[in-house]
């Protein structure tokens, strides 16, 4: 595991996977590009990360067939936002292909990465804040989460085959927050198909903190979600 350099301070940068396709959202374009509240997807994504002031810089990472980035978010541009077109088969490996643009970008190995989905567009400069504190000295990292609320059943052709223990159960979101060098050591050895970047902390054995989050926090899946999203947004202001 990398650990803290005594009297060297980490820096902390997002790194966002945007190269999905967005396949379940059945939209006629990748879903970050959609617009939400009359502005494309990711731009609310991005907004939030920029009001976040210990993010030292965010980079997008992109399919290497994006067209439509820089007409989508003109005012992405600067020291702190950088694009990558390096993005993989899954988003582990979109991930991983960012790990390796950030420190060819002077990251270094115990420095914080906070990867957050594009497709959480609701997320609050607040709730990342609050997982920076609680992460900021902790010898692993962590994400935000939140307990499951509803009873989860085992489904089989249709029908419920069982009901699961909900004890104890919390719901994975991002931003999830690690250092560069373990998470790059992590992916590597958990490969391209786990899900989150948790899972691949996990399965080195450590235990990543689970900071409380908002439902809010959701992430654009399914076509009802876009309508969902832009009536919180809109909500807001
Ligand atoms: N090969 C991939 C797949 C996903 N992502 C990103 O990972 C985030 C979460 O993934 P998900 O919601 O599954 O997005 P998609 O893969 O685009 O959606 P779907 O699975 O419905 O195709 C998204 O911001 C998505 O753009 C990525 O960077 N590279
Ligand atoms: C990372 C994540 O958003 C945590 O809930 C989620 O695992 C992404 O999953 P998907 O398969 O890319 O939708």
């Amino acid at each position: 595991m990398t650990t803290p350099i005594p009297g060297l301070q980490p820096r902390c940068f997002a790194l966002v996977p945007a190269a999905g396709i967005g396949a379940r959202s059945g939209a006629d374009r990748p879903k970050q590009y959609v617009p939400i509240a009359g502005r494309p997807m990711i731009t609310h994504t991005l907004a939030a990360l920029s009001r976040v002031t210990k993010l030292a810089a965010t980079l997008v990472v992109l399919s290497p067939q994006d067209t439509l980035f820089e007409n989508a978010v003109p005012e992405f541009r600067g020291a702190r936002a950088w694009v990558a077109r390096c993005g993989g088969a899954t988003r582990a490996a979109s991930v991983s292909k960012g790990l390796l643009e950030l420190q060819a970008h002077g990251a270094q190995p115990h420095d914080w990465v906070l990867v957050h989905d594009a497709a959480r567009c609701l997320v609050q400069p607040r709730w990342v804040e609050k997982l920076i504190q609680a992460c900021w000295d902790d010898p692993v990292g962590g994400l935000l989460a939140l307990p499951v609320a509803d009873t989860l059943k085992q489904s089989g052709n249709g029908r419920v085959t069982g009901t699961l223990d909900r004890k104890a159960k919390w719901a994975a979101q991002t931003p999830q927050m690690f250092r560069l060098g373990t998470l790059q050591q992590a992916l590597a050895q958990a490969g391209d198909e786990v899900t989150d970047e948790s899972s691949a902390i996990e399965a080195l054995g450590h235990q990543p903190l689970l900071v409380e989050a908002a439902l809010e926090n959701l992430k654009v899946t399914w076509p009802a979600d876009f309508a969902l999203a832009e009536r919180l947004l809109r909500s807001r202001t």
